[in-house]
């Protein structure tokens, strides 16, 4: 996917759509939930820990970093979940990837307002960012029966 502008010539550029990246960490049939605390337009908002892919960066690597950052957990990276989500008019993607703890970690809210574990049944119950909205189904059908 690209996206298209006319620059000072009036040539039209390509670009490629930035990649944002999360984690659909997954417990227990459960998956971790985040509520951004900014900015004030989606705070309290749901969402998949990530963030941007840096140039050079795999997408791995992102998803890798970011769970180090945001949540002080060491994460092995699996499957994709769902599809490439198009947001900002086509200027950015959204890739979410299963992924699970390693080595015991637990998870802790450096960047977020609350954490949340949800089973299937209680994926509705937040609000999730609406691009997330096709993720969440994709996902429904791999976390287990409620516990
Ligand atoms: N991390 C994440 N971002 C999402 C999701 N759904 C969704 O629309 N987004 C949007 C929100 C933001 O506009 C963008 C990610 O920005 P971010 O602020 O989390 O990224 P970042 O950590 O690299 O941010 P930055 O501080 O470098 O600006 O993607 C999601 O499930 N997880």
């Amino acid at each position: 996917m690209r996206t298209e502008r006319a620059n000072d010539g009036g040539q039209v550029e390509r670009r490629e759509p930035k990649v944002i990246v999360g984690a659909a960490i997954i417990r227990d049939g459960r998956v971790l939930a985040c509520a951004r605390s900014a900015p004030p337009e989606v705070a309290g908002m749901w969402e998949f820990p990530g963030g941007k892919v840096e140039p050079g960066e795999t997408e791995t690597a992102a998803l890798v970093r970011e769970c180090a950052e945001e949540l002080a957990v060491r994460v092995e990276i699996g499957a994709r979940v769902g599809r490439n989500v198009r947001m900002a008019h086509g200027r950015s993607v959204l890739k979410v990837y299963a992924a699970r703890l390693l080595h015991g970690d637990q998870p802790q809210p450096l960047e977020h307002s609350a954490l949340r574990w949800l089973s299937a049944t209680e994926l509705d119950t937040v609000t999730w960012l609406p691009a997330d909205a096709p993720i969440v189904a994709a996902l429904r059908p791999l976390l287990g029966p409620a516990s």
